[in-house]
């Protein structure tokens, strides 16, 4: 069997993956653990789950192409396993779900190689799904996609002595503290029932899923567990009418966390102490009962928890936290733009639906870019709510053509067209001293990315040109057009690749990044961002396929797509049908 450099590199990144999860083992027990997992949780509350639940396990997926691989990547690892693999149900079962495949196409078998605390006294363990990936099978999508979400990492707990009753308590308690139920199964050949959460993690954990291991067949428990159906994810095993009634509320959800974010409660919260809707309404001018009443929503929500006596009152959670203006990546932006703007213009859909334009022009009287450019403070939110989700573009910077381009002799250029806040370049010209930048933007973006570039210690290595994708600069290495595309049709996009074909040395690589609809109608994020293109930008969002058409109109090609966070990918296009050979 032939094995690529690629190959070989993603097995030595799936055993430094290997290793870190075994050092994680090591180093923790349950008592500092469950802070990390639950920020704020003190108290009788995790009295109850470290008195219930014992660290066990950290979990994690690897690919390996056979068993011969599998057994060298643990012997790496100083790990060793004394009992045969075994089958897996669960894990198997969401990856056949998540890659819409047969669960007997996937072969995934779970070991558990020991590991010992670092006192000495504790036997836990590394759980290690192992999915059998041979070189250059039509698994190595699937291999890709979860590398870079890793969707199966996650912290083990063993209940002691599983009952009904402690089952529901414990679940109980880690809703409480933010976790949400993330589906669950009962395998037959261990007699184990487990029930994932995910969790609102301190970004130090590293882990954001966490199991309740419960030996014995606890589907009763289970049933309660999985009856949380995601507003995108497929319908749950609630009658009908109960699910429409859950979607048909989405909007006060909306609200609920637009309301929380303008009134700026979540900046006079704190995620360690409770306070009570009184003493928070008198210190935000609002209406005690309103508070409070709003609160119990967020609550349900995951923003904030509510607390017992006898600290009775609200707590902000992980997630509400990111509300607040001062968070990093604060997402607080983007709940004044879909709570506001945006709200408005999905109230008049149907002129979307029934004509094809933008409900948005349709309102305001204008194109969103026009209307948000001629206000100020709305240009500012809208560039602020782009950045909120800048957190896709972090493994940019490590992609091949920005790489190969930053080894070059002689100085590379990285043309940001339609940059934004300039982001996406702080980040690869951070990452890579060598390379040189120049962001095309409209003029009033321009300003605030040359501010955003100068802070970051950037600015002298990048040039501006505020203008038209007309103007796309030409001599540069890399071209990256980032959010961009989707919110054209389809002749504009054609339009605005030609100009960038047109600047584009032969040698040169283009970068898109876009969320891509699937192939296969699973559910996405694209789906629903598909839906506020039309509604609010008259663009759309497109499939891979569709990507590579219109390249193809420009005269580029298509050379491949990888996953980035937030259900965002990197196309890589080239002027060339094969790739060119590295630039010395
Ligand atoms: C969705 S934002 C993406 C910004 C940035 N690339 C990012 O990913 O954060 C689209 C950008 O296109 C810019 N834009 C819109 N029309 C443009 C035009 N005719 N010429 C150049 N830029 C334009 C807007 O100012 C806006 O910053």
């Amino acid at each position: 069997m032939t094995t690529t450099l690629l190959d070989e590199t993603m097995l030595r990144d799936d055993t430094a993956r290997l290793r870190a999860a075994a050092e994680f083992v090591r180093e923790h027990d349950s008592a500092s653990l469950l802070p990390l997992l639950l920020p704020g949780i003190d108290g009788p509350d995790l009295r109850a789950l470290a008195g219930h639940c014992r660290f066990a396990h950290a979990g994690t997926l690897l690919f390996p192409p056979d068993e011969e691989s599998l057994r060298a990547q643990l012997a790496d690892c100083g790990l060793a396993v004394d009992t045969p693999p075994q089958p897996s149900v669960v894990v198997r079962e969401r990856l056949a779900r998540r890659h819409r495949r047969e669960p007997a196409e996937l072969d995934v078998r779970i070991l558990r190689p020991q590991v010992s605390g670092a006192a000495g006294g504790e036997r836990r363990a590394v759980e290690i799904f192992a999915l059998t990936v041979p070189p250059h099978s039509d698994l190595e999508r699937i291999a890709a996609h979860e590398r870079t979400r890793g969707h199966e990492a996650h912290l083990a707990f063993e209940v002691d002595h599983p009952d009904p009753l402690v089952l529901r308590g414990l679940c109980a308690i880690l809703a409480r503290h933010g976790a949400h139920p993330d589906g669950g199964g009962y395998n037959p050949h261990e007699d184990g029932t487990v029930f994932y959460f995910t969790t609102p993690a301190d970004e130090a954990c590293g882990y954001r899923r966490l199991e309740l291991y419960a030996h014995g067949d606890h589907r009763d428990a289970l049933a309660a567990h999985l009856d949380d159906p995601g507003r995108y994810s497929r319908p749950s095993a609630r009658p009908p009418a109960e699910t429409l009634l859950h979607l048909l509320t989405g909007a006060w959800s909306t609200q609920a966390l637009a309301s929380f974010a303008r009134l700026r409660l979540p900046e006079a919260m704190d995620t360690r102490t409770a306070h009570r809707a009184e003493d928070l309404a008198r210190r935000t001018g609002t209406h005690p009962r309103g508070l409070a009443t709003l609160l119990r929503c967020l609550a349900m929500l995951g923003a904030v928890s509510r607390e017992e006596p006898p600290r009775e009152g609200f707590r902000l959670t992980a997630l509400g936290a990111l509300l607040r203006e001062d968070a990093p990546a604060s997402m607080r932006p983007l709940a004044l733009m879909y709570g506001g703007p945006f709200y408005r213009s999905f109230g008049a859909l149907d002129h979307a639906v029934r004509t094809g334009r933008p409900a948005f022009d349709h309102l305001f009287g204008e194109n969103h870019f026009d209307h948000f450019a001629r206000d100020p403070e709305l240009a500012d939110l809208f560039d602020r709510s782009m950045a909120a989700s800048s957190r896709m573009f972090e493994p940019l910077p490590a992609h091949p053509a920005l790489t190969a381009a930053a080894r070059a002799s002689a100085p590379a250029t990285v043309v940001d067209v339609a940059g934004g806040n300039g982001e996406l370049l702080r980040q690869v010209l951070t990452a890579h001293p060598a390379l040189r930048g120049v962001l095309l933007e409209r003029p009033h973006a321009v300003a605030t990315a040359r501010r955003l570039l100068d802070a970051a210690g950037c600015g002298t290595r990048c040039d501006y040109r505020a203008g038209d994708f007309a103007d796309v600069p030409s001599g540069g290495d890399v071209y990256v057009l980032a959010r961009v595309l989707h919110d054209w049709d389809d002749d504009r996009c054609r339009e605005i690749l030609r100009h960038c074909a047109r600047a584009m040395p032969d040698h040169a690589d283009l970068l898109i990044v876009e969320r891509l609809l699937p192939a296969d109608g699973s559910p996405s994020l694209a789906t629903a961002w598909d839906l506020h293109m039309l509604c609010n930008v008259g663009g759309r969002e497109r499939r891979a396929d569709h990507y590579a058409r219109l390249l193809a109109d420009a005269g580029l090609h298509l050379h491949g797509h990888t996953p980035l966070p937030l259900d965002a990918h990197v196309l890589h296009a080239r002027k060339t049908p094969v790739p060119c050979p590295p630039r010395t």
